[in-house]
């Protein structure tokens, strides 16, 4: 039975990603998890009492409708907050584990190929000769006009441009983009796709590397390579996202290999994107990694406080919900790795707020994000914090966790407590006890006094606040 549920939930979960497309998935119900039945009752957990309101409320009946269509036994679901040992039937279905949720070809010729969802799949557009089983999507929010441009991949933005203005210009083909995971690689081929298809007589195709394989393992089943050869190699401009998927793939290497050659030989453009630069995907072949390298290479480096800052400010106002300057910081501080996760959590901020009608606060979001936040605090110790406060103030680290009341000596020891609390995700007694075991009710009454202070005394306020950026960078 739970294996006939399992693959019950793959379906029903790709099913409501096409309905509500991939942002809205990953951002809401990437995180279900499946459990038991219980007479005609399916149970769905999420990690938060927010995402369980939150989904209960917008896709409830939905969910329900869709079990019932799988397995007419069940008539409910329940949605409940996820708890230690609580039975599981299937873990979460991330994204990339789901069926392809829309046809493979379109039915028809598709001349404008501007669609709002994200795919995989190729598109191409060239006027009358457009042909329907290489038309489709590009994601419509991923343009040039809304990626933010910044220090750290102002160089990668102007590659894109200027391919997107002049295919195929001498040192500029291919373009390699590569960078860490969600730093923006595939924002800018779908903007170079865009601009492209603006300017018209064009025609482009874009997929993922993945899905290249799978197109091409499809076509050598059915003994179409060599339409498949064909329509790849009469495109103008060719994308092939994450190629690093194809490591390993040997036979799919050649092919593409080959699918480069010919599109380069003819004065085609490709761009491809990976996670590292040429010369590092040793699991690539050596003549296929040389070729890579051979026109312009452009790193994603990872991004700064400032361009997350500018980022967040964007996505902000593009929502038109009031989000404090403060929560844009304590955002930007907090999630620093990773653009997808900073939107993500800005969407589910914007989305609370619309929901309940209340303003954003500082408070108001480390409640709502509370399970995002406790995955970014485990990289600062309180030892850190008790070292580096004990630096700053020029006292003995010992007295971190001494009897010691002079306040030369008290006063470093409440913001460390206070900034212990700010930065990890320890509770209250915990924190005491790594100072010299004191009550959580001292930690408390510090967090208290450091808060009045910093309000009170602005040079007070920036001594804490650097502190704060230095343990976090
Ligand atoms: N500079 C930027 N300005 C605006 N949005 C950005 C920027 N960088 C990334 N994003 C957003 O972050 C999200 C993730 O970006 P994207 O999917 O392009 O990352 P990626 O580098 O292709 O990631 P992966 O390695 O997972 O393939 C997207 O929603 C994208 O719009």
């Amino acid at each position: 039975m739970s294996g006939l549920l399992a693959d019950a939930w793959v379906r029903i979960a790709g099913r409501m990603r096409a309905e509500v497309g991939d942002v809205e998935y990953r951002t809401w119900l990437q995180q279900i998890v499946l459990g038991p039945v219980d007479g005609d009752e399916v149970t769905l957990m999420l990690p938060t009492r927010f995402l369980r309101d939150w989904v209960r409320s917008q896709y409830g009946d939905r969910l329900s409708t869709l079990w019932n269509q799988e397995i007419p036994a069940i008539r409910r679901v329940e949605l409940q907050v996820m708890r230690a040992g609580d039975a599981v039937v299937a873990p979460a279905v991330a994204m990339d584990n789901l069926p392809e949720s829309r046809p493979e070809v379109a039915p028809t010729p598709v001349a404008a190929t501007r669609a709002s969802s994200m795919s995989d799949r190729p598109l191409l557009d060239r006027g009358a000769d457009t042909r329907a089983d290489l038309a489709a999507p590009l994601d419509t929010r991923f343009t040039f006009d809304t990626f933010i441009v910044g220090k750290p991949n102002e160089f990668a933005y102007a590659c894109a441009r200027r391919v997107a203005e002049k295919p195929s210009s001498v040192g500029f083909n291919p373009l390699f983009l590569y960078g860490g995971v969600g730093l923006g690689k595939t924002h800018l081929m779908h903007a170079i796709g865009a601009e492209l298809l603006r300017r018209g007589g064009i025609s482009v195709a874009y997929m993922s590397a993945e899905k290249f394989m799978y197109r091409f393992i499809a076509a050598i089943r059915s003994q179409s390579t060599v339409e498949f050869k064909d329509h790849l190699r009469s495109v103008d401009v060719l994308m092939i996202d994450d190629l690093q998927f194809l490591i390993g793939k040997d036979n799919t290497q050649e092919e593409f290999f080959h699918t480069f050659n010919a599109l380069v030989d003819a004065g085609r453009q490709i761009v491809v994107s990976a996670d590292k630069s040429p010369s590092d995907l040793s699991g690539l072949e050596d003549r296929l990694r040389t070729r890579l390298g051979c026109g312009m290479v452009a790193d994603i480096h990872a991004t700064t406080f400032e361009l997350r800052i500018s980022i967040l400010e964007a996505k902000a106002t593009a929502s038109g919900v009031a989000v404090p300057g403060k929560v844009l910081e304590f955002l930007a501080h907090k999630i620093t790795t990773n653009v997808r996760e900073l939107e993500g959590a800005l969407n589910r901020l914007i989305a609370h707020a619309n929901l309940f009608g209340r303003p954003i606060t500082l408070e108001s979001t480390q409640d709502v994000l509370h399970d995002i936040l406790k995955a970014h605090d485990r990289r600062v110790t309180i030892e850190e914090i008790q070292r580096k406060v004990s630096e700053h103030w020029n006292i003995r680290l010992t007295d971190m966790s001494s009897a010691r009341r002079a306040r030369a000596v008290a006063r470093p020891r409440q913001v460390a407590m206070y900034l212990a609390k700010q930065l990890t995700s320890r509770s209250l007694p915990e924190i005491g006890r790594k100072f010299g075991n004191r009550d959580h009710t001292t930690v408390m009454h510090a967090v208290s006094r450091v808060q009045e202070l910093m309000e009170r005394d602005a040079a007070f306020a920036e001594d804490v606040e650097l502190l704060r950026r230095m343990l976090e960078s």
